[in-house]
């Protein structure tokens, strides 16, 4: 069941499109990663599903509800981050917890809450004099207070060490074991990779790609990453004639290919036949990075 469909979404800023046609439907139970470069409109197009900004064209829908007509039955199931500077920074852990508890009508009880994202011996102290990671964990523990089904967390983990930033992801799977569907804007790869069931690409305001983390990397032109030093120079023309091949590099003796399986294939059978040996050999699966710079390069071009 869609718990988020947007459709044909658009949202233009003083005559030029930050969102321009998007589309896509959020599944109960999955976290979903809406991913793209700067400005590309993650932002705009979220709060738009949090009821923020109201759209130009096109229709959202949370749980069949509209954001905008509906606001507070849709405040009741979705759980948004709050931005930094929406916190008074004199409010202890409690006082925030207690008040954002209030808004809601049937909110969580914080003190478990507080515990399962590591705040409890962090009560008493200010906001101000939190660090990045106990404050991200807050924001959490502030979107979960209304028990909403969904949460949508943007930009969650800039500015974390990666230590913080890995307790983060821990603490949103456990978020959506505990049924929450997640919406996740972020613009790190291994974050989106690591999480998410399913990505939305978006760049200049539209979806360049939706699909799985490992669909959206088989689908990019390089899938398969093969890199060694040979000991002896390789025929150029021997490597541009190898099929499938997405792209060569060469750097310091070392060649690094990225095609499919069928390139490294051939490339072994090249070594072979040409009696030239491949030291510190590696063959990798492409990662999101590389699926990401194609299908927004793509778009470019
Ligand atoms: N209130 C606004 N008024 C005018 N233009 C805006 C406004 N908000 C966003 N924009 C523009 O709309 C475009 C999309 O912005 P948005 O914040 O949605 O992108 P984003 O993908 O979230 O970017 P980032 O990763 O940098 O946060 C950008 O070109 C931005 O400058």
């Amino acid at each position: 069941m869609s718990v988020i469909e947007v459709t044909d979404l658009r949202k233009v800023y003083a005559g030029r499109p930050a969102v321009d046609g998007v589309s896509f439907a959020v599944e109960e139970g999955e976290i979903f990663g809406i991913l793209g470069p700067n400005g590309a409109g993650k932002t705009t197009t979220v709060e738009c599903v949090e009821g923020l900004r109201a759209p130009d064209a096109g229709r959202v829908r949370v749980t069949g509800l509209d954001p905008i007509a509906d606001h507070r039955k849709v405040a009741r199931v979705l759980g948004a981050q709050l931005q930094q500077s929406e916190l008074q920074a004199k409010l202890t852990v409690r006082e925030a917890l207690e008040l954002y508890a209030a808004f809601h009508e049937r909110p969580a009880d914080w003190r478990p809450l507080a515990e399962r994202l590591g705040l409890t011996a962090k009560l008493t102290t200010r906001f101000a004099k939190l660090s990045g990671g106990q404050k991200q964990r807050l924001f959490i523990a502030l979107a979960l207070i209304g028990n909403p089904r969904i949460v949508v967390l943007d930009e969650l983990t800039t500015g974390l060490d990666p230590r913080a930033r890995r307790d983060t992801w821990e603490l949103i799977e456990d978020i959506r074991a505990n049924g929450v569907t997640v919406l996740l804007v972020t613009h790190f790869m291994e974050e989106a990779q690591r999480l998410c069931d399913r990505i939305a690409v978006i760049d200049k305001g539209r979806v360049a790609a939706l699909d799985t983390p490992a669909g959206l990397i088989h689908r990019s032109a390089g899938a398969t990453v093969i890199s060694f030093t040979p000991s002896a120079p390789l025929d150029d023309r021997d490597l541009n004639a190898l099929p499938a091949l997405a792209s060569v590099e060469h750097k310091d003796g070392r060649v690094t290919l990225s095609g499919t399986d069928e390139t490294v294939n051939a490339v072994l059978t090249l070594l072979a036949r040409t009696h030239i040996t491949a030291h510190q050999l590696r063959v990798t699966d492409a990662t999101l990075d590389d699926a990401f710079l194609d299908l927004t390069d793509k778009e470019r071009a």
